[in-house]
């Protein structure tokens, strides 16, 4: 039952959830957050499911909440396809229930993105990115979509795993993508069902959906068992990989390394939709384009391309970062949160009840197109992010604990390709109409529901200059390309 309509699903569980007491409380307590306007008498009974569901769309909120209290709020809700056929052994700690496993997984995250800050990951982030530059080069930019998706993935492969993959051909890259986009098919919450009439689970017998949650669980931990060894005690044992890291923390009780399944498609699938989501700014906003290249140009010059080290005197291409994290989020709606004790939460001089077992999104998309902060919310203007004197804004923020390395992975690929190339629309016709064409920013040329990203488009990559596209396969050809070297070795803190 693939694709079953977004408000099928809501109206559904409001059905199935009943009839919430919302005012069974005692009225001393402090007030509920404000919610949509209800009825006469009724209030908001005949719109409220089982569980109260609390939508929050300003980030301070959401990190007052969900982060400084992550061990109240740290909980998931069940979404029962997932959780009862597609992980059912609950690695990926970002949909299940709080246990330990979840606060493991983000103490371990946390270091790792320690050592990310502290630009652990940068050689590494830097040389695939000069190979994407090279790439794009070669083919003008023909295969644009594939070449983002290697380098997102190569990126993630080679910090956690200690696999570089060139070509995008790597039977391994191929297969964690096809993984990482089954995952996401599977975790919609109308992949299934199930989701929505968790009785029809009764049906005994193997249901296809079942079966197809069993291959992909099969596929992806026989994937994950090579990769993790490959990395624990094969070909990358010498690296300071993030695999490695996670395999350290093991105990007796508890095997660690199989977080990576989680940590690695949450890294991927964001990174390679955040950068499609960029050339499709390009393409439909391009007035800041000229801007920005003239500032790359005044700081790195015309006889060798960015790197990490101009990054603090580059903060028009921090501003673009922000803008393409903000623009299309890459996670419309969060992941939903909840709930394990009533709670009351202050913010901003207000106190709000949270009762146990509410369910709690930070939607990324109310967020980031809130129109009291964000003017002309549905433009992409990098320009919003900078001050007068033109640095960079203080307080910008986003839920993702590995943003330190998502951000890191865009920086060098944005400043790399500005700096070479003038992308563009392809006058090439779109091979269903025969017609040119027709970009569009809008909901149909998106695609998934928890990581929402661009449908395929073309693009040019037409180099500045001929020298630019010397210089760019120059340092290519120079460059380090050991991973050894690039991941030093692991060093007790
Ligand atoms: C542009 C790239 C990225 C975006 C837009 C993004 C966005 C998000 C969002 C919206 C969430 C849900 C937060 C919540 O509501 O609790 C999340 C969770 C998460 N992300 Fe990212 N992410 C990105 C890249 C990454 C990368 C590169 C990593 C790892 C290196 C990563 C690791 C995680 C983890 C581990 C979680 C789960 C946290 C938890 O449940 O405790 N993400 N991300």
């Amino acid at each position: 039952m693939d694709g079953l309509p977004f408000q099928v699903t809501g109206a559904a569980i409001i059905l199935l959830g009943g009839v919430y007491l919302i005012r069974s409380r005692s009225v001393s307590r402090p007030r509920r957050p404000p919610g949509p306007p209800g009825l006469p008498l009724l209030g908001n009974i005949l719109q409220v499911p089982v569980k109260p569901v609390f939508l929050i769309g300003e980030i301070g909120l959401a990190k007052e909440v969900l982060v400084k209290r992550s061990t109240k709020f740290s909980s998931r809700p069940t979404i029962p396809y997932l959780h009862y056929y597609v992980d059912p052994a609950q690695v990926y700690w970002a949909f299940s229930k709080q246990n330990q496993t979840h606060f493991i997984g983000r103490r371990l995250t946390a270091g790792l993105m320690a050592g990310v800050r502290a630009g652990e990951t940068e050689p590494l982030q830097q040389f695939e990115a000069l190979l994407n530059v090279n790439h794009l080069l070669d083919d003008e930019g023909k295969n644009w979509f594939h070449h983002m998706d290697r380098v997102s993935a190569s990126m993630v492969l080679a910090a956690a795993f200690g696999l570089h993959c060139p070509t995008g051909q790597e039977p391994d890259l191929k297969e964690v993508i096809a993984c990482t986009a089954e995952f996401v098919r599977l975790s919609a919450p109308s992949a299934n069902i199930i989701n929505v009439l968790p009785f029809l689970d009764i049906i005994p017998s193997p249901m296809p959906w079942r079966k197809r949650a069993q291959t992909h669980r099969k596929r992806e931990d026989a994937l994950y068992d090579r990769l993790i060894t490959r990395a624990v005690s094969g070909e990358a044992s010498g690296m300071n990989t993030w695999a490695a890291a996670f395999a350290r923390a093991d105990k007796p009780e508890g095997d660690q390394r199989r977080l990576m399944n989680m940590f690695t498609t949450a890294a991927i699938e964001t990174a390679c939709v955040s950068m499609h989501t960029f050339i499709l700014a390009c393409i439909l906003y391009p007035k800041w384009i000229p801007h920005a290249q003239r500032e790359i140009d005044a700081i790195v010059g015309e006889d060798r391309i960015p790197s990490f080290k101009d990054r603090s005197r580059l903060p028009y291409v921090e501003a673009i970062v922000r803008e393409t994290l903000r623009w299309r989020p890459a996670g419309r709606f969060g992941v939903p949160h909840q709930s394990t004790a009533d709670d009351v939460v202050e913010y901003k001089g207000i106190e709000y009840f949270i009762p146990k077992g509410s369910i709690l999104f930070a939607v990324s998309w109310a967020i980031e197109h809130d129109q009291e902060i964000f003017e002309h919310h549905d433009l992409f203007q990098p320009d919003r992010f900078l001050d007068d004197t033109n640095n960079l804004k203080a307080g910008y923020e986003t839920m993702c604990p590995g943003m330190p390395f998502a951000e890191r992975s865009l920086w060098i690929n944005i400043a790399m390709m500005l700096w070479t190339f003038n992308i563009g629309k392809s006058d090439e016709p779109d091979p269903n109409t025969g017609l040119p064409f027709r970009y569009d920013d809008g909901d149909s040329a998106f695609h998934g529901e928890f990581a929402s990203g661009p449908l395929k488009f073309p693009a040019v990559f037409k180099p500045r200059s001929a020298h630019r596209a010397e210089v760019a396969r120059q340092e290519w050809a120079v460059c380090e390309k050991d991973l050894n070297v690039l991941l030093p070795q692991y060093k007790e803190r």
